[in-house]
């Protein structure tokens, strides 16, 4: 179910900006992000999305603006702390280590979060905890058959699906996603799709992508960017008839 936009938000930035030199990637956005929504985030090719998920998950901080999880003003807070507040992201390339096997990448993940990394390399038998938390988001990512394959040997969009996982081993309550279906054929996307479907309910979600199909059927709501700002954002419906929208992004009038 789609809640009311005025049940609170579990992140919100409020007029957020990011100035790289004389380069302003982001100008004034603000976002709403609720549990049982996805909020898709368009745009052309350097309109600031990826700026705009780093802005959010603290990997660099803002040069202006208001960052709340959950009511809590997290603006000062460097990424780790909101990792562990509940704020997990995937990043655009591919992020797993080849070498381990899928349950390996998702107990590292889980670790890292428990804050035990004096036994970031003991055996996943030894370290109960942070194996359960691992088992349970290969569950809920749908890899629970893959757990003993070696990540690298898997396929491209079963890698996506692994770093979604190990996203989810933190146990975040807000997944920042950038471009979770690149690269994938039209069975991965639909695997992903269905994914990302079932993660809403329990998460909020944050989604930048290019496939604009796919978009346009998950997205219960869409932020368009253009330059750094928002031009546009409301349901699917009102941003595909939306005519700044029509101009600036899908080319159409
Ligand atoms: N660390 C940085 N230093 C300087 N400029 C940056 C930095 N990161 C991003 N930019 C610039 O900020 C602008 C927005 O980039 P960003 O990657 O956020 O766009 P995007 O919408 O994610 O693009 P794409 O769809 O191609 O991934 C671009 O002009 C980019 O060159």
């Amino acid at each position: 179910m789609t809640p009311t936009t005025d049940s609170r938000p579990l992140l919100r930035a409020d007029a957020v900006s990011r100035r790289f030199g004389g380069l302003a990637a982001v100008k004034d956005v603000s976002v709403d992000l609720h549990q049982g929504q996805i909020h898709a985030v368009i745009g052309t090719n350097g309109a600031g999305k990826s700026t705009l998920i780093n802005l959010l998950s603290g990997e660099i901080p803002v040069s202006a603006g208001r960052i709340e999880l959950n009511g809590r003003d997290i603006t000062r807070l460097a990424q780790p702390r909101r990792a562990r507040h509940g704020v997990g992201r995937s990043y655009q390339r591919t992020t797993i280590f080849p070498s381990f096997t899928v349950l390996e990448n998702c107990r590292l993940c889980a670790q890292a979060e428990l804050q035990r990394p004096w036994a970031l390399w003991e055996s996943a038998g030894r370290c109960n905890q942070s194996l359960a938390i691992a088992r349970q988001a290969l569950h809920d990512a749908g890899l629970s058959d893959a757990a003993s394959s070696l990540a690298g040997s898997m396929s491209h969009g079963k890698k996506r699906q692994l770093e979604i996982a190990m996203c989810l081993a933190t146990r975040p309550r807000v997944l920042l996603l950038d471009e979770p279906l690149a690269g994938m054929g039209s069975e991965e996307t639909e695997r992903m799709l269905s994914l990302l479907e079932s993660l809403k309910k329990e998460h909020a979600i944050l989604l930048v992508e290019h496939d604009m199909d796919a978009v346009f059927r998950v997205a219960d709501r869409i932020t368009v960017m253009v330059n750094g700002t928002v031009i546009a954002s409301g349901d699917p419906e009102s941003i595909r008839s939306n005519d700044d929208v029509k101009v600036a992004y899908l080319g159409t009038h």
